[in-house]
């Protein structure tokens, strides 16, 4: 076959491939059509009886060099391209989705704005001990610049004979020494009747891993005014974690933060793993800010660092980890949490990266 003869039947293919490409488009504006008739008709839009009609009509028609196979097979990708056409146009946007709104979701907890690009770190220890150990972490915090502090008071444990938490009294001692330091503090709620007492305590309201589809939980924390960080939950998948912050934006509260804090697979090396690809993914889909818990999803202080740069190169709006004057003596978590000075270390690496005060650019809408 000559050059010649190559592009001479390249050229036909590519007038084909126009046809083809506005047929399949015509082809696509009509099941679109066909979607909203069968929306105000109250039918189903899969309708396997018509797709296997088609088919018959079509292998039957069909004079090759397709072979019958091929032919059903090319076809049916067609009718499922149709019906998602046919879905996702009718799918209700969410409200936490870039659908919905497109520009990123900044959160004020008094000053101190999240989601605007500049990345924040939330630190403190895994639970509130005592108003010394929560009065250290916070001026440790305090002289390395950062504005938000975490502290558990009421415990959800795997095991009920381990520490609860000091409950309301932990949220007094938080209260206490974020004033004493000018800090924002987080911490999380566990029970929907302690959601409205919380907010006279702290700045935002954390639902856990655990309580990720708590609906009563997620309700009463979506009927007040105190922003919420909504961790991931042990097994959620993506879509379930924005369902579950849909939960809380359509009660009313539209200040919500997302956390992924790692996913439970087979690895056994790190506490849980670490969903990288969710921070990039969530950005996309979701107009919140996204944070990462670098120490619950790895459950190991010596990879916290890499984990906190490819958090914030993946476009994170903040990390969290774990900080405790002293975690040999820790009453949870007593393996995961870093002393001061290995925070103060951890903090000179993170900016000497570049990435803790850069400021990052929104993602587009997808
Ligand atoms: O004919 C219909 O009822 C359609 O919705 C169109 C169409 C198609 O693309 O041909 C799409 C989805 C259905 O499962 C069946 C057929």
């Amino acid at each position: 076959m000559s050059e010649h003869q190559l592009s001479d039947l390249r050229e036909k293919l590519d007038e084909i491939n126009l046809k083809l490409l506005a047929l399949l488009n015509e082809r696509a504006s009509i099941a679109k059509e066909i979607g909203e008739v069968k929306k105000k008709q109250g039918i189903n839009k899969f309708d396997p009886e018509r797709e296997q009609k088609m088919l018959e009509v079509l292998t039957k028609e069909n004079k090759g060099p397709f072979s019958d196979e091929t032919i059903s097979y090319l076809f049916k990708q067609i009718f499922k391209a149709s019906l998602d056409l046919q879905q996702s146009d009718q799918k209700e946007a969410l409200l936490v989705s870039r659908k919905k709104k497109n520009s990123d979701t900044v959160i004020d907890l008094g000053g101190t704005r999240v989601g605007t690009g500049r990345p924040h770190v939330i630190a403190g220890p895994c639970a509130v001990e005592s108003e010394e150990q929560v009065f250290a972490v916070a001026r440790a915090l305090k002289a390395q610049g950062i504005e938000i502090m975490r502290g558990g008071a009421f415990k959800p444990r795997t095991s009920p004979y381990d520490f609860q938490g000091l409950g309301l009294e932990g949220l007094k001692i938080l209260r206490k020494a974020a004033d004493e330091f000018g800090l924002k503090v987080i911490s999380e709620i566990v029970n929907p009747a302690d959601i409205e007492v919380a907010g006279e305590y702290i700045d935002v309201i954390q639902i856990g891993a655990r309580n990720m589809q708590n609906f009563e939980l997620l309700k009463a924390a979506g009927s007040v005014n105190t922003p919420v960080l909504l961790k991931r939950g042990l097994s959620a998948t993506l879509e379930e974690f924005l369902f579950a912050a849909e939960y809380i934006m359509s009660r009313g509260n539209d200040q919500v933060m997302l956390c992924e804090r790692g996913i439970r697979t087979y690895e056994k090396w790190t506490r849980n793993t670490l969903d990288i690809s969710a921070v990039p993914i969530l950005k996309n889909e979701s107009h919140l800010p996204v944070f990462v818990d670098i120490t619950h999803s790895t459950g190991r202080r010596d990879i916290l660092l890499p984990c906190a740069k490819a958090a914030l190169a993946a476009g994170a709006d903040g990390i969290m980890l774990e900080v405790h004057p002293n975690p040999a003596v820790a009453l949870s978590d007593a393996k995961q949490q870093i002393d001061i000075p290995s925070f103060d270390h951890f903090m000179g690496e993170l900016r000497a990266s570049g990435l803790f005060e850069q400021s990052k650019t929104a993602p587009t809408g997808v």
